[in-house]
């Protein structure tokens, strides 16, 4: 259930056990259910990948359905919902690891909507496997019974069977009345060009369908189940997961948790989802104006395939016309971001990512989630009472000698209601804490979460959930360059921050922004404010000045460089920037 636990390479051994995919035909570094570049790429699931299996065991065969859900935090809206079409699900540990941060919300969503859960240890082929002290660890805090706990090794294969004999003894046949009136689940949906709108679906009863939601009707023209690819079926029964196309054009047609019946029967909706919540927002825009169309097309076929983003349309002083979009985390923006590069061959300018605000005024409450739209509180002709910002109740875990460091990050992040606990008691240095806190959510969103990774050399996991909104004394910083504000590059920051967010951000714009023909003042300002400044020398024209009249092939090639890297700038007044000067989203990536 953790990143990197292994889920993956467990899911492709319980495929080729099964016989689902031939061991032969796939890569022995690939994984068959994370299809994306983006995923291959990083080594993460981001989207859950749903594969049915059939299995034959003491003469009986069985169909199974398996969901590989993704691990990081900002994908938990994924697994709740794929949870919702299963039975069971494999509470997956890495024995060297331990439990994560999110390895317990997600046994407690699983729990309560009364899933079997099979406790696996994997990795166990490691020198650095502990099985017994990570089972004692399962059994303090999940109450699991360590004779229930599966130890394998999902790399070598070791004991996996064991974990398929489990699945069947231990998980219950999916409740269905064949009889029933027709119930499907729809919990995914993707899209094909020629086909319309592929929607997955958990069959709960019993030609044309209808949904309880739009209340339109629709004929199926395919059906079948994804075996690993899709494998058309003369029809789906109670219980199975499977694809439906039917003609369906858009993909708004299709509503995560909506619930399809037959036409002409009346049946009650299946309890839907809790819809995905945008936790970090930005704007994107395209580094050429001229390509807004095509990129708001492309936003709109990416979120074909992630229902969780938001979309609204925004514009720029500086950078034209763009979108706002809102993300579940940081992670799930830089996917999005690199998903959009890779598959749409986009040139974009993201900016800095927002936290939804809460601005309180005597008559009313608006969430601002762009920092352009934050009033300057110092001006009194604003009426705003007060600012609320998102805070979350935050928990990680790492062996205790890093607790010490754990605390002064929190501290150092505005962190409130600290408090601890043993995971295990072994009482080694190695011994797992857990820390508890609620934190700003905008500490997360910046660089937390690296810091806490290198603090704990690797070792600490952490996961957050939304805890609502508290007062807060946030202040619009702007930065302006040759004396005029770019309005794209302002941030929200705490008040106690403002000097050491100015000076850092004007430091970075001076070493980012390339030299003008002449002197560049950047500063950053808090309402009238300047809290710093930095000042960008000027620069001759001619960068083929120096080099000798008969070299032309290396003036040719200093010129196509110019030219190069002039694309990816963007012209904002009389000054060229480029991307990182906006938002450097290298620097904020977590994993
Ligand atoms: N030695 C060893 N390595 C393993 C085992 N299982 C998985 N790995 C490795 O652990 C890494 C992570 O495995 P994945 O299967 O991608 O993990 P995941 O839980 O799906 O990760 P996310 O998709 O990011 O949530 C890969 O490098 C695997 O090769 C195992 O049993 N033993």
């Amino acid at each position: 259930m953790c990143k990197d636990h292994g889920k993956s390479t467990l899911a492709d051994r319980l495929l080729e056990l099964t016989g689902t995919i031939d061991k032969k035909q796939k890569g022995s570094n690939q994984q068959v259910l994370d299809k994306l570049k983006v995923e291959r790429e990083r080594g993460i699931t981001v989207k859950a990948q749903t594969a049915s299996m059939i299995h034959k065991f003491s003469g009986h065969q069985y169909l199974l359905n398996l969901i590989d859900t993704p691990g990081h935090v900002d994908f938990a809206w994924e697994v709740s919902r794929s949870l919702a079409a299963c039975q069971g699900a494999l509470l997956l540990v890495d024995a060297t690891q331990g439990i994560e941060a999110q390895s317990i919300s997600v046994f407690h969503i699983a729990q309560e909507r009364g899933l079997k859960i099979i406790p696996v240890l994997n990795k166990i082929d490691l020198p650095a496997a502990q099985p017994e002290i990570i089972t004692a660890q399962m059994q303090s805090t999940f109450g699991i019974d360590p004779v229930d706990c599966i130890a394998i090794s999902a790399k070598t294969g070791e004991g996996v069977e064991n974990v398929l004999q489990a699945i069947i003894d231990r998980i219950p046949p999916p409740s269905g009345d064949a009889s029933a009136p027709l119930k499907a689940l729809l919990f995914d949906s993707s899209y094909d060009r020629y086909r319309g709108v592929i929607s997955l679906v958990n069959i709960q009863g019993g030609d044309k369908i209808a949904s309880c939601h739009t209340r339109k009707k629709y004929e199926v023209v395919d059906l079948g189940i994804m075996h690993p690819e899709e494998s058309p079926t003369a029809s789906l029964q109670p219980g199975q997961v499977g694809f439906i196309a039917c003609n369906m054009k858009e993909s708004s047609e299709a509503h995560v948790g909506d619930t399809l019946h037959r036409v002409g029967e009346t049946v009650e909706p299946m309890p839907g989802f809790k819809l995905a919540k945008a936790m970090v927002y930005a704007g994107i825009y395209p580094i050429d104006s001229n390509d807004f169309p095509k990129l708001e097309e492309s936003i709109k076929r990416l979120t074909l395939t992630d229902r969780s983003v938001e979309v609204t349309r925004e514009s720029s002083t500086a950078l034209g016309q763009g979108c706002r979009l809102g993300f579940l985390g940081t992670l799930h923006m830089d996917v999005f971001r690199q998903r959009l590069e890779d598959e749409y061959d986009a040139n974009i300018i993201i900016t800095a990512p927002t936290v939804p605000y809460k601005i309180v005024y005597k008559d009313k409450t608006v969430i601002v989630s762009n920092p352009t739209d934050f009033p300057d509180m110092a001006d009194s002709s604003v009426r705003a009472k007060e600012v609320q910002e998102p805070i979350v109740n935050a928990s990680m875990i790492a062996p205790q000698s890093y607790l010490s460091d754990m605390l002064e990050l929190c501290y150092s992040h505005r962190a409130e209601n600290l408090d601890w606990k043993y995971l295990d008691t072994s009482g080694t240095p190695d011994s797992r804490i857990m820390l508890t806190c609620t934190m700003p959510l905008t500490e997360i969103v910046t660089d937390f979460f690296d810091k806490l990774k290198s603090r704990s050399s690797g070792f600490a996991s952490f996961d957050y959930e939304d805890a609502g909104y508290q007062p807060s004394n946030m202040v619009k910083m702007m930065f302006l360059l040759n004396n005029k504000p770019v309005d794209a590059l302002a941030l929200i920051v705490h008040r106690s921050a403002e000097q050491d967010v100015g000076r850092a951000w004007v430091k970075k714009l001076h070493k980012v922004i390339p030299r003008q023909l002449f002197e560049v003042p950047i500063q950053a300002a808090v309402g009238r404010r300047i809290v710093a400044r930095e000042t960008l020398s000027a620069l001759r024209a001619d960068v083929t000045a120096g080099l000798y009249g008969g070299h032309y092939e290396r003036k040719l090639k200093h010129l196509k460089n110019q030219k190069e890297s002039k694309k990816k700038m963007k012209r904002v007044g009389s000054v060229e920037l480029p991307q990182e000067a906006f938002f450097d989203i290298l620097g904020t990536k977590s994993s």
